[in-house]
């Protein structure tokens, strides 16, 4: 008789682009309110096959492998818990090697995402498989040297573990456990349970990626990350967090019937996801720059929302306004995206409104700053990002996300000439320390990175052979 889903894993590979946080920032924590992200051409790509065994002895394993990094190999057991506690994934080899630190992101995701898989094929045993995970050079500054000289695959090595890498902000972790997520639903199930390019499929994967960077994250934050690894650039409202705090933890009793209730239905999501809403307009583009700082500051989320908690009717005029300067910045972007070709005016007045929003929303900014006491756009910020604007070809900038020292984006018209006049300033530029902030910043560099429309997708498994080879 035939199974009625059997299912052949064979070679599969994702990738999840990285995000900048463009407008939104504090607010999208609310629901009351939204985030503007565009993802990125950074990706972290996700590669899986059947494990390759040295033996011929199959074994209930798992293996994970960063093979960019040093000492980056994770190997997992897993199996069933009772009373629908899902799948337990557990670290092999631990003991016997002190180098090896534990990856919380992989081990949540592999628990989240083989749980769910188990209630769709509870009688299929899960096949060992070894997966590869390769993030695009802008992830981190550390510098990397090609996988050998004839290669012609884009991702380098760093000689470091990945506890050293240096992050350069662009949301690594949310494009891990999404394209992870993604590669073991694509590889696990058949096409009739799962299929990465349907709209179903988007949701399915969003939702149990959420879910499982929360648990990884041990906090339920906005997951405007998780959303732009799924979707791409897109204007973001979050879901209620009490969908997600109130599912048991792995290994409780009916985990795995909640998780599963969760993901595909049963429980109703109320995030929003306009992909349309976002757009760049031809002829302007994105620059990331990474701004070398001393230190950060911890708590800046806490702080911000104890001042609007204590000042309710200024705050809630401040995000009203905020809000509406970002709607009007989504909507002049979408104006000059789809209005074309026949606008005869020159830049500056092409784009004189854009600039204006921006400034607008940049004045609101620091009121948010001054008045919570929190640096999200400081002054040395403001200095720089004054400084960019006046270069011919800048429309203007922000600090993104959560703001503070470490990261400022500008949007520019997109030539070659303008980049390069940006970054013989940047070259040159030195932060001086400001009466009162504890920071200076140092060297500013640009990223190389853009704004990319495309959100999740699959990748020719054959890509990533010569990386999967490494130290197996
Ligand atoms: N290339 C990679 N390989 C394996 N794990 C990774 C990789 N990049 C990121 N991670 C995981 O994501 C974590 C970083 O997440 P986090 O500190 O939230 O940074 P970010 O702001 O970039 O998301 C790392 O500690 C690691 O667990
Ligand atoms: C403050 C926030 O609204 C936005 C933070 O954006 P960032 O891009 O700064 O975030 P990280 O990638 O976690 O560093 C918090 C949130 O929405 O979760």
């Amino acid at each position: 008789m035939s199974q009625p889903h059997h299912h052949t894993p064979t070679p599969t590979a994702v990738s999840a682009p990285g995000k900048v946080f463009l407008a939104g920032g504090y607010l999208v924590l609310d629901r009351g309110y939204t985030g503007l992200i565009f993802g990125l051409d950074a990706r972290i790509h996700v590669a899986i096959e059947p494990i390759r065994t040295k033996s011929g002895v199959s074994l209930s394993e798992i293996i994970v492998r960063s093979p960019q990094f040093r000492e980056a190999t994770w190997e997992y057991g897993y199996r069933l818990t009772e009373a629908g506690g899902g799948i337990a994934v557990y670290g092999l080899r631990a003991s016997h090697d002190s180098k090896q630190s534990k990856n919380p992101f992989i081990e949540t995701t592999l628990t989240y995402a083989l749980t769910y898989i188990s209630t769709l094929q509870p009688d299929t045993p899960i096949a060992p498989s070894s997966i590869s995970i390769l993030a695009d050079q802008a992830y981190y500054s550390n510098p990397g040297t090609p996988l050998s000289p004839t290669t012609t695959s884009p991702f380098l090595v760093f000689p470091t573990p990945l506890t050293s890498a240096h992050k350069t902000g662009l949301g690594s972790s949310a494009a891990l456990v999404t394209s992870f997520t993604a590669a073991l639903l694509s590889y696990y199930l058949p096409p009739s349970l799962f299929t990465l390019s349907s709209p179903s499929g988007k949701l399915i994967l969003h939702n149990l990626a959420q879910a499982a960077h929360c648990a990884a994250q041990g906090k339920v934050g906005s997951g405007f990350d998780i959303a732009s690894a799924v979707y791409g650039s897109c204007l973001y409202r979050r879901f209620t967090p009490s969908l997600l705090s109130a599912l048991p933890s792995p290994g409780d009793s009916g985990f795995a019937g909640a998780l599963a209730a969760l993901v595909a239905g049963g429980t109703q999501w109320d995030t929003e996801i306009a992909q349309q809403k976002v757009k760049m307009p031809r002829g302007l583009r994105l620059v990331m720059c990474d701004v070398d700082c001393g230190s950060q500051t911890p708590g800046m989320v806490k702080q911000v929302l104890k001042w609007r908690a204590e000042n309710a009717e200024d705050a809630e005029r401040l995000w009203g306004e905020i809000q509406k300067g970002n709607d009007g910045f989504a909507e002049e972007l979408t104006r000059l995206a789809t209005e074309g070709e026949g606008v005869v005016e020159g830049a500056a007045g092409k784009y004189g409104k854009l600039a204006e929003i921006l400034e607008r929303n940049r004045v609101l900014i620091r009121e948010m700053s001054v008045k919570s006491g929190v640096p999200i756009e400081p002054p040395q910020q403001t200095k720089l990002l004054d400084a960019c604007k006046a270069l011919d070809g800048v429309v203007g900038g922000v600090v993104p996300g959560a703001g503070g020292y470490d990261a400022i984006v500008l949007l520019v018209e997109d030539r070659d000439e303008v980049v390069e006049r940006l970054r013989k300033f940047l070259d040159a530029w030195k932060g001086t320390a400001e009466e009162g902030e504890g920071v200076t910043i140092g060297k500013v560099g640009i990223l190389g990175v853009r704004e990319d429309m495309v959100g999740v997708r699959s990748e020719d498994p054959e890509g990533y052979k010569e990386w999967q080879a490494v130290g197996a």
